[in-house]
């Protein structure tokens, strides 16, 4: 829980109080910054559970549950978490036994609290959908706090129903069990704000100058879903769209330069394309011999962005002929991503704060 350094309001304002009342809270506004989640060890146990947890999710696969259950308990979870397990060890955070996600996702909320203090009684705290701290935790710790306004910021800049809709499905879960349920606010989508395309354009500029080589091509990778989310209606792709261009546009380079691909499918069905693995082979084979990928889709980085792009892409693109590979790193806590964070929550607590 972190909180702005200035006094409560007087809890005694209101008078003496009834003997047996419920003890009166100061009148403060919280904001949770919420991510996806993260097993809490690389040992089966704990990835098994927050794998059940995860892909037992309606929202992240929308199979029917009579064919999606026999596959996820006699197959997925028999044999994922061995492997997932071994992918997590090669980016565990030793030094505080936790994912890259949580480590990040903590220090953007010391971060944003830090720049947030200024503001009489905001208390910033820091969540995960899947696994600890969970979303009702944090919610009730806020509530202890005396919040009676909650903004909620699913940490994805692209708005999908399979990360940002389960999210808020999961928030408003929990206030459906309260007696005083606190006024919420969510974040929306910020794919196209234009503090994030720069953030995204400078963090691009500020990475290559600082490489031996000059990529040829730079990709941007954004996590995938299933064709078939898109076409009930899931504005995901287009979001993905929408941010390239912009930042295209604001680097202003020879067209082609700057590509788009998805990576990390999951199951049989097709997902949005290009895909990443194979346009890097693509690339390689073509006689590419230097580029670089970023995950704009990703607010911190995880399993998907260290192990699968700066690991796995690097290895497919040098194994096909590729020479210099090179991964830009989220934007994280760095000044320009808590830039992007502040500038969001102040926008969405207005009329809160202030
Ligand atoms: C149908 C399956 C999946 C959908 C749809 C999906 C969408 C989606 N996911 C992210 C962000 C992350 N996903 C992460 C891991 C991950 N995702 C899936 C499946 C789907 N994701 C799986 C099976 C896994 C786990 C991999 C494993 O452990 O084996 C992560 C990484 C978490 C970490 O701790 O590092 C992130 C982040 C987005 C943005 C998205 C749709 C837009
Ligand atoms: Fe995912
Ligand atoms: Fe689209």
């Amino acid at each position: 829980m972190l909180t702005s350094p200035r006094p409560a309001a007087d809890a005694t304002a209101i008078g003496p109080l009834p003997s047996g009342h419920p003890p009166v809270k100061p009148k403060r506004v919280g904001v949770l910054l919420v991510n996806l989640g993260t097993p809490d060890g690389t040992d089966f146990k704990p990835m098994r559970r927050y794998l059940r947890e995860f892909l037992s999710d309606k929202r992240v696969i929308e199979w029917p549950r009579a064919a999606w259950y026999p596959i996820l308990y006699g197959i997925v979870l028999n044999t994922r978490p061995k492997k997932s397990g071994h992918a997590y060890e090669q980016i565990w955070n030793r030094e505080r036994n936790e994912s890259p996600l949580r480590t990040f996702t903590r220090s953007q909320g010391e971060k944003l609290a830090k720049r947030m203090a200024g503001e009489a009684d905001v208390v910033i705290d820091w969540g995960m959908r899947y696994g600890s701290p969970s979303i009702a935790e944090r919610v009730e710790a806020l509530r202890e706090r005396g919040c009676e306004r909650i903004l909620c910021f699913p940490l994805y800049p692209q708005y999908s129903a399979s990360t940002t809709a389960t999210v808020n499905d999961k928030f408003f879960e929990h206030l459906t069990s309260l007696r005083w349920m606190p006024a919420v606010r969510t974040v929306p989508a910020y794919h196209d704000e234009p503090v994030y395309i720069e953030a995204l354009a400078r963090s691009i500029e500020t990475h290559l100058a600082s490489l031996p080589f000059e990529p040829e091509r730079v990709i941007a990778s954004y996590h995938g879903i299933p064709q078939s989310y898109f076409r009930k209606g899931d504005p995901y792709h287009c979001h993905c769209q929408k941010t390239s261009r912009l930042v295209e546009e604001r680097l202003g380079w020879e067209k082609g330069r700057f590509m788009t691909t998805f990576q990390s499918r999951f199951g049989p069905e097709e997902w949005l394309q290009p895909y990443t693995d194979k346009t890097v082979e693509a690339l390689a084979k073509q006689g590419i011999k230097r580029i670089a990928v970023l995950n704009p889709g990703f607010v911190s980085d995880c399993l998907e962005t260290l192990e699968e792009i700066a690991g796995e892409a690097g290895d497919i693109f040098r194994e096909h002929g590729g020479e210099h590979f090179s991964h830009i790193p989220c934007l994280n806590d760095s000044e320009g991503g808590m830039d992007v964070i502040e500038h969001m929550v102040r926008r969405e607590l207005g009329g809160w704060i202030g």
